[in-house]
Formats: C-alpha cells, structure tokens, sequence
C-alpha cells in the first residue's frame, strides 16, 4: 500500500464541550489507486484530509493515529508530523483554488517556486520550461502567456488547471482532492476530473477524493470508504461495494443518488431530492450501540446496545462493513 492510515481519532475542542469528530477511521490507499471518501456534510470527511496534512484548526486535537506514506511512518498525533511531505510527498487540491494560490504572484512565479523547493540548486530557465510544459499537459491554452498572468485573471476551472499543474510538478506520492470541482459547472467538472486522473497516469499517485457524489466516485474512483458522524462504516472496491452494499447506510445512500439521477432525467426542478429521514447523531455524545441505529430501516433491538465490529462482506476479503446483520454471515 502507498498510504495507510490506522486508527485516526479527532476531537475539536469548543469551550465547554468536546465534539468526536473522527473515530478510529483506517483508509487504505494503493499506488496509482485513486479512492473516494464520501458521506454526508458533517460526517468528517476534511478532517481526515486536514489531519493527514497537519492543517488542522487550532482547537482541533488528534487523540489516535498513524500513517504509512512512501513506506515511512508519522505519528499524526503530534501537530507537525507530516509537515516535511507538504508541497513534497503530499499536495492537496481545494474545492476553492484561491487556498493553494497566492493572489499577489503570477502563475509562473508560484509553479516555479514548487520546482524550486522539490529540485534546490536547479536552472531557472528548465524550470520556467517545466513549468509550461506542466500547464500544457493539465490542457491550459496558450501556457507562455499564462506564467505572466495573476490567479484574479483566470476562471475558477482555469486556476484548478494551475493548482493541478503545482501538483503535478510536486510529484506527489498521496494526492489528496477535497471537493475539487464542487463549485464548477457540469462540464468544468469532468475536465477537472480527468485532469486529475491524467496527473495520477502520470506519476502513479495515490489519490484521495473527498466527495458528496457517488456519481464521481463510482466513474473515476478505484476504491471508496464510506464515513458517516466520525466512523468508517464501509469500504470495498467501488464494484463490491456499488453490487453488494454491506452496510444500510451505504445502500440508502445509493439509494439516494439513483432517485436523484431519476429526478433529472424527468426535469424535475423543484427541490423534491429523496434524502434519507433523519440526522447526523450529536457529535458532542455518541449514541450507544451503532451509530447509524437512529436512522437505519433495518434496524433491530441488539443495534441499540452493541456497536458493531467491522464484518467482511460476502467472500472478498477487501470489501468490510460494520453492521450487526452481517454477524456470523
Ligand atoms: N474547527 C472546528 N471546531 C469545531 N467543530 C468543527 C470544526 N471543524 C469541523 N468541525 C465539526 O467536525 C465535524 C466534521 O466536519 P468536517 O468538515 O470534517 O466534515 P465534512 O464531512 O468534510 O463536511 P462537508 O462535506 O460539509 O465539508 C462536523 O460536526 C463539524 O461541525
């Protein structure tokens, strides 16, 4: 595996209260596997990819954790364990660009500053080269014209061009995309995407895609963890877990997403989405037994008081769900 997290808890502390943000999550991603991390807003999924990069909010405090990236390992619970991987081992793209961008320095200047802390003592002139030649490749017209210009120049979808092109000179080996197209149009959408899945051909990354769509997730994604309040309630291949969802959850969500694609297709504007009934539990006190209990229409009494180990789901052993219904199936 190129990266592996084990047991990542995260509390973020408010005056009087502590909420459990994330709870003994593990994610395994291979090399050149590009993994989708969906759930419900709320549900944790930023915190795992701000963990991960030390960007944490300062009341924020990792209570258990390790992770495995390039086959070295960093104890997450102290604050600036991965720090040396920012911009190096590891490059994180943003649902706004505007956060890895600087407003006052030129494209070129910032794609030619990644080149320069990857390869110190190197020729400004290969790198200004590099550097086009990064914009070229991420599909940003006229690249020569584009080091010169500042980020307010350029759209939304043109400067997430340039935030891949940074990736790409970075040679990541854990990418990790929040929400990369969220605030683009449709087809901004698509192009981003298979940018991004162009940059992981290229240097056999692993990627880390957060995501409220299991539309994106099941056309661009290898694997996918399912979070839902703090926990990882399944994860598989996205075949495994599209044919044969482990958990009620994972099925309600997909659920979900079929009657949304339904409502589409007849045109219905209105906002008569199908969400699944109910909330996220209080982060601020667990409820007992399986988190998901509150909500799920499978439900039955032991759900309640038992909080379910993780179980494997049919034959395969890669594809895991925590539900008591698939005890000693
Ligand atoms: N700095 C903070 N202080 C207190 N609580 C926070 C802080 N940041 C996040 N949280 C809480 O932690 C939980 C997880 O938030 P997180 O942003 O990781 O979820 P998410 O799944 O990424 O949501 P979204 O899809 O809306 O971005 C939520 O209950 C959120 O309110």
């Amino acid at each position: 595996m190129a990266i592996s997290v084990r047991n990542l808890s995260v509390d973020y502390n408010l005056s009087h209260v502590t909420a459990h943000a994330l709870r003994d999550i593990s994610l395994e991603i291979g090399k050149g596997e590009i993994l989708g991390l969906v759930g419900e807003s709320g549900s944790g999924k930023s915190t795992v990819a701000f963990a991960l990069m030390g960007l944490l909010a300062n009341n924020a405090k990792v209570t258990s954790g390790t992770a495995t990236i390039g086959g070295r390992s960093y104890d997450l619970t102290r604050r600036d364990a991965t720090a040396p991987l920012r911009g190096r081992g590891m490059a994180m793209i943003f649902q706004d660009p505007m956060l890895s961008l600087n407003p006052v320095f030129t494209v070129g200047t910032q794609l030619c500053e990644v080149l320069r802390r990857r390869l110190p003592g190197g020729d400004r002139k290969a790198h200004v080269a590099m550097a086009e030649e990064a914009l070229a490749k991420v599909k940003l017209s006229d690249p020569k014209r584009r080091m010169g210009q500042y980020p307010h120049e350029l759209s939304g979808g043109m400067r997430q061009r340039v935030v891949i092109a940074m990736a790409l000179l970075s040679e990541p080996v854990l990418l990790i995309a929040d929400e990369p197209t969220t605030a683009l149009d449709v087809t901004v959408e698509a192009q981003i995407m298979r940018e991004i899945v162009s940059l992981r051909d290229r240097i056999g990354c692993a990627v880390l895609l957060i995501t409220h769509s299991l539309g994106l997730v099941t056309e661009y994604c290898d694997r996918i963890s399912v979070l839902y309040a703090g926990e990882r309630l399944e994860h598989g291949t996205v075949k495994q877990v599209q044919q044969q969802p482990g958990h009620p959850y994972t099925r309600m969500l997909f659920d979900c997403e079929v009657a949304i694609d339904r409502q589409r297709a007849v045109n219905v504007t209105e906002n008569r989405f199908t969400v699944i009934p109910g909330e996220l539990p209080d982060p601020f006190r667990r409820p007992s037994g399986c988190i998901f209990n509150g909500r799920c229409d499978v439900s039955f009494d032991a759900c309640a008081t038992t909080v379910p180990d993780e179980f494997a789901v049919g034959d395969a052993a890669d594809h895991g769900a925590r539900c008591l219904l698939l005890a000693g199936s």
